[in-house]
């Protein structure tokens, strides 16, 4: 065993080399082995040749179905999420990209699912940027790697809001932002983030604003169980702030997302 993962390090390092991924430090190379398959290798050799990548840090999170490192882009410090192909949990991933009608003809071999996982993200969270609602700017999705602006600052990242000490006043303020959040998604992106809540917002400790993360599941409204996702998210969300005292009928909330009242659009929800 020990023998094939030396083996399976010696391999990657001679690929590293060869295609001149450059890392940092000894910290970002420690984590490579585990974390970093072919065809991320591939994929961030890609990258660093069209100069998107300059070089890899160190990792910020490793996560169920993708891990996420701080790297030097051409001008920025950039956030790669490299999701993984071999265990990430398809059965979930499938659930939501079946049904949604822009993923009709994908084939649905494991790769070709966390490919166009990794799209959606990326165009999820264009359209959620288009419609005003803050989130990581996508930069560019290639196979299983998303390339994302870094949220945080002198390359430690934003908390998340569960892990953010705020008071009523701050309460009150992310959570406002949050509902008009969750309108624009609904309403301009036609997007249901999916898997709303406190661990997938983070704070930007400037201005304690709220950043709306992790857009691989989002849905169009068309998706079957659209609805259960949104009031999923409504309640997440609620659960949450009632500790603030912030207390908002759940189904006035999921009324007032669903139902435009904008004067700017037509009965038929054009927008004029
Ligand atoms: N653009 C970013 N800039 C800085 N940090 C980020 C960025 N995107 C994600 N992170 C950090 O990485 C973590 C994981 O990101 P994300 O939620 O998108 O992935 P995930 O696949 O859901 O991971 P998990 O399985 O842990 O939920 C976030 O909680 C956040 O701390
Ligand atoms: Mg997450």
């Amino acid at each position: 065993m020990k023998k094939k993962i030396d083996k399976k390090i010696r391999s990657i390092d001679e690929k590293v080399d060869r295609w001149r991924i450059k890392f940092k430090d000894d910290n970002a190379l420690k984590v490579k082995e585990d974390v970093f398959d072919e065809y991320a290798l591939k994929t961030l050799y890609t990258l660093s040749k069209r100069e998107i990548l300059q070089a890899m840090g160190g990792i910020i999170s490793r996560g169920k179905e993708a891990n996420v490192f701080l790297a030097d882009g051409k001008e920025n410090e950039i956030a790669v999420k490299i999701y993984r192909i071999t265990t990430s949990s398809f059965n979930s991933m499938e659930e939501y990209i079946i049904g949604d009608p822009r993923f009709k003809n994908i084939r649905h071999t494991k790769r070709e699912i966390v490919f166009a996982w990794t799209r959606k993200e990326y165009r999820n969270l264009k359209r959620a940027y288009e419609a005003g609602v803050r989130v990581p700017y996508p930069i560019i999705a290639e196979r299983n790697i998303l390339v994302m602006e870094f949220l945080g600052k002198d390359g430690i990242s934003y908390p998340l809001l569960k892990y953010t000490e705020i008071d009523q006043k701050q309460a009150e303020d992310i959570f406002s932002r949050l509902i008009e959040y969750m309108h624009k998604l609904y309403q301009e992106a036609n997007l249901i983030h999916a898997d709303l809540s406190e661990y997938n917002i983070m704070i930007d400790t400037d201005n304690m604003s709220p950043i709306i993360i992790d857009m691989g599941q989002a849905t169009t409204p068309e998706h079957p169980r659209a609805k259960e996702f949104l009031i999923r998210d409504i309640e997440n969300i609620l659960k949450f702030f009632r500790r603030y005292g912030i207390d908002t009928d759940p189904d006035d909330l999921y009324t007032s997302i669903v139902n435009d009242r904008s004067e700017n659009k037509n009965s038929t929800g054009e927008i004029k």
